[in-house]
């Protein structure tokens, strides 16, 4: 797509005629997308999935999707009073929560045997939970009036496009769960542990919000103990992050993983119950992969992986190492992966990772880190545009922004601009070497400098 820029001293005028350019030329290459890969333009309308949900690889459909959804919003956000934005953002503590009362009572699951619609008594005699039926109707309508479900007439409602992502077999909604349960805890107490004489001056992730908001209740340690300690939580945490990896798969398309040799050992360091290394393994039948998470973690991974491809662990092609990779990592990989490790731990605690790998690494072995990557620059002359252009709608994404508050939130973490990325490399003899793009990630080739 051809760049387009204005200063963002320009006119209203000229900024509302660029961003309107921007929604045309978006939208434009969003369809033409569609139309080179075989598909039609979905209907939000329709009750059925669309070929294209699954289609991981369409990476410039998704991106003329990012500019477009910043051009709109911009847009609404220049031409709406103020107060009216403020409105909306006062409106959104609801939305999490009513989603999660249409995933728990299997609202979408119900509304699959009847296309057409069902009335909102049958829905609530069906649902698997208690509901009131009349106080199921707020629900679905306040859900209906942000695009999940459609109301065929007053009370009967029927799937559309964006309610089938509520289906109980999405694994993403194990992100819904936690988002709403968990990580809500961490967002909420903030106000309170930012200014707390204790946790507010506190980089320790045992200190970070989210701890603060449950310390009564908690013997004490990060959020990754507490998770321990809470099994349903920890499986919607595992869960969420495979429905993750489902969703965001250009990392495994990316040419690297061509590169390596047949037979390439790949220790996959934090790696969860391995939600990205199972589909490396699947796409790459020869590489050997070593997962290595604490404990109880590897435990889920190994049941994780004999349900999912026993073939893996037969052909001894998957191994589970546990361990805490704030101490040691096992030695003499080829290759060394961590995707969203870093992101997670406060620098202190991201140099001693990176440092233990550095240890394992052999001088031959290749490091690649996944990760977010803000778009702040150190360099005086780089420094983040505020022009309108197509690539700062793409690396100023909220969600980039959102994961840096969670992060905060949750481990006294954050994500990192590229240049933070190479200091805590120096720090332990590694520097960057490359950096591949996969559109809301990134990929970081490391190498050894100092021996
Ligand atoms: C955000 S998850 C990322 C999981 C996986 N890399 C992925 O992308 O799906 C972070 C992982 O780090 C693991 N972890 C946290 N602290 C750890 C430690 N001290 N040693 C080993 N693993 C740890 C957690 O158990 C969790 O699986």
């Amino acid at each position: 797509m051809a760049m387009q820029s204005i200063p963002s001293f320009g006119s209203p005028r000229v900024q509302v005629k660029t961003l309107l350019s921007m929604i045309l030329a978006s939208t434009k290459t969003a369809m033409q997308e569609y139309e080179n890969a075989g598909f039609s333009i979905p209907a939000p309308d329709s009750p059925e999935a669309h070929p294209s949900d699954f289609a991981s690889n369409l990476v410039d459909l998704q991106k003329s999707i990012i500019i477009l959804e910043g051009a709109c919003c911009k847009l609404v956000q220049t031409l709406a009073p103020p107060v009216h934005m403020l409105r909306n953002h006062l409106m959104t503590p609801a939305e999490q929560p009513c989603l999660w009362v249409a995933v728990e009572s299997k609202i979408p699951d119900i509304l699959t045997q009847s296309p057409n619609g069902m009335h909102v008594n049958e829905i609530a005699k069906i649902a698997p939970k208690f509901l009131e039926p009349q106080k199921l109707s707020h629900i679905i309508h306040f859900l209906a009036s942000r695009g999940y479900f459609r109301e065929v007439s007053y009370n009967v409602f029927a799937n559309n496009h964006l309610s089938l992502t509520l289906l109980s077999s999405n694994p993403l909604l194990s992100l819904l769960y936690i988002s709403m349960k968990i990580f809500s805890k961490g967002f909420g107490s903030l106000p309170d542990a930012l200014t707390d004489l204790d946790y507010g001056n506190s980089k320790d992730p045992d200190k970070a919000p989210f701890i603060f908001a449950v310390h009564d209740n908690f013997t004490g340690g990060d959020f990754f103990d507490w998770l321990q300690q809470h099994p349903i939580d920890k499986e919607h945490f595992a869960a969420g992050m495979v429905g993750l990896n489902n969703v965001s798969t250009p990392g495994l398309h990316c040419g690297v993983w061509n590169e390596l040799p047949e037979g390439a050992s790949i220790c996959d360091v934090g790696s969860g119950v391995g939600g990205f290394s199972i589909c490396l393994a699947r796409a790459h039948p020869s590489f050997k992969v070593t997962l290595v998470d604490r404990r109880e973690v590897i435990d889920q991974a190994e049941r994780f992986w004999r349900s999912e491809y026993p073939q893996a662990v037969q052909d001894q092609r998957a191994a589970f190492v546990s361990g805490d990779f704030l101490k040691d990592i096992p030695g003499g990989h080829d290759v060394y992966f961590a995707r969203h490790i870093i992101h997670d731990w406060p620098d202190s605690k991201a140099i001693v990772i990176l440092g233990n790998i550095r240890r394992a690494m052999r001088l031959d072995s290749r490091l690649f880190i996944e990760e977010h990557i803000l778009p702040h620059s150190n360099n005086a002359k780089d420094t983040r545009t505020t022009d309108l252009t197509e690539e700062t709608f793409l690396t100023g994404s909220r969600r980039l922004y959102h994961l840096d508050m969670l992060m905060l939130s949750m481990m006294n973490a954050k994500e990192r601009a590229i240049h933070e990325f190479d200091d805590l490399g120096s720090k332990v003899g590694l520097k960057i070497i490359k950096r591949w793009d996969l559109l809301e990630t990134s990929l970081l080739e490391y190498a050894i400098v100092s021996v």
